[in-house]
């Protein structure tokens, strides 16, 4: 991280996110009574390479559960490896080259791409469609998609959608990821993480979320968050796809970004305190469990 810029450089104090109820009051806003599912917006997930397409179904599970209208998965292989998903039949399930064909067709409002999208000639291919086609749609890369954006090859076209697009652009690296993005290494990004996602936010001109104890958010203008929530539980393989999926969901429904990608890191976390404190982990907590519960607190937020 040798080219930080000056403005950067001076990292401001992080906004503490403790109480999600009195600084997200957006996520937990009633329902019209005469609101249907079209007011709630189309969420799109892409990625799920073949033994990672569980990947998709976490991330697209936890959109519903958020309280998207409708969510469609759009999976890395050349069909869908299910007919729908047992346990959600509620979710629409693609091949992802078909679900890009169709998406001006079906209303998606956001996009969550790269949960287990492989490294594959068609992962990079897909990406590279997303991110040129969309250019009004709100974006959030997880994992493999990140890994693309941090090929040096790639960076160019990449950045220029990112920079040129006209809807929120939000990545989710680990500090493995991060590292990548940043062209350093993870002890680089953990020896000064409110620096990191800064210059995250700065280099890709997005949003960045720094996950980790602590999530730090970044807005593009630099507004800085640390997320006081959650707890080792967490440290399990699927969360941070869930965690994407929730992100996705609250910017398909309108949420505006300072309330979506913060409040949903808060709820996250907050999430995961819950089924500690209802005796359930931090030891052998699961992705899907979380989704239950940041479902849970949604409805009935702690006072
Ligand atoms: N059910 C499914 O289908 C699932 C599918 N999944 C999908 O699999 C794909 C690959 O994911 P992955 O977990 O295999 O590799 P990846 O994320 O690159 O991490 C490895 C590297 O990052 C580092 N690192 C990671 N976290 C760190 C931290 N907090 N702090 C510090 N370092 C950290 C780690 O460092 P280490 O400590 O091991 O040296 C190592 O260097 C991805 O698309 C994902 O969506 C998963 O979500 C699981 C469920
Ligand atoms: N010790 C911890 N305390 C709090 N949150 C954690 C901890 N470990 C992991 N997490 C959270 O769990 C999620 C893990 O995401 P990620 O590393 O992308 O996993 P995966 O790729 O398996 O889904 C992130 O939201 C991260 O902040």
């Amino acid at each position: 991280m040798s080219s930080l810029p000056a403005r950067i450089a001076s990292a401001r104090q992080p906004v503490p996110l403790q109480d999600g109820l009195s600084l997200f009051p957006a996520l937990f806003a009633p329902r019209s009574a005469l609101s249907h599912k079209g007011s709630h917006g189309s969420l799109a997930v892409l990625g799920g390479a073949a033994g990672m397409s569980g990947a998709v179904l976490l991330a697209a599970r936890a959109a519903l559960l958020m309280g998207t209208g409708k969510v469609f998965a759009g999976f890395c292989q050349t069909v869908s490896p299910l007919p729908c998903d047992p346990q959600h039949p509620e979710l629409m399930l693609h091949a992802a080259d078909a679900l890009l064909e169709a998406a001006g067709s079906l209303g998606i409002s956001a996009w969550t791409a790269g949960c287990g999208l492989g490294r594959s000639d068609m992962a990079e291919r897909l990406l590279h469609q997303l991110l040129g086609s969309q250019p009004m749609q709100p974006i959030v890369l997880d994992a493999d998609g990140l890994r693309w954006l941090a090929e040096p090859a790639h960076r160019p076209f990449w950045r220029s959608c990112l920079t040129q697009a006209g809807a929120p652009r939000v990545l989710t690296p680990h500090p493995g990821e991060a590292a990548a993005l940043l062209d350093t290494d993870i002890a680089g990004i953990q020896a000064d993480r409110p620096r990191a996602v800064m210059h995250l936010a700065q280099r890709y001109d997005c949003w960045a979320v720094l996950k980790g104890a602590g999530t730090l958010v970044c807005a593009p203008d630099g507004r800085l968050w640390q997320n006081g929530s959650g707890n080792p539980g967490l440290a399990s393989g699927g969360t941070g796809d869930v965690l994407a999926g929730m992100i996705g969901s609250f910017l398909a429904q309108g949420v505006p970004p300072e309330q979506a990608i913060p409040g949903a890191v808060w709820l996250h976390g907050a999430a995961a305190d819950y089924l500690v404190a209802h005796g359930t982990g931090p030891k052998g907590m699961t992705a899907s469990e979380v989704i239950l519960a940041a479902r849970t607190l949604l409805n009935h937020p702690p006072a």
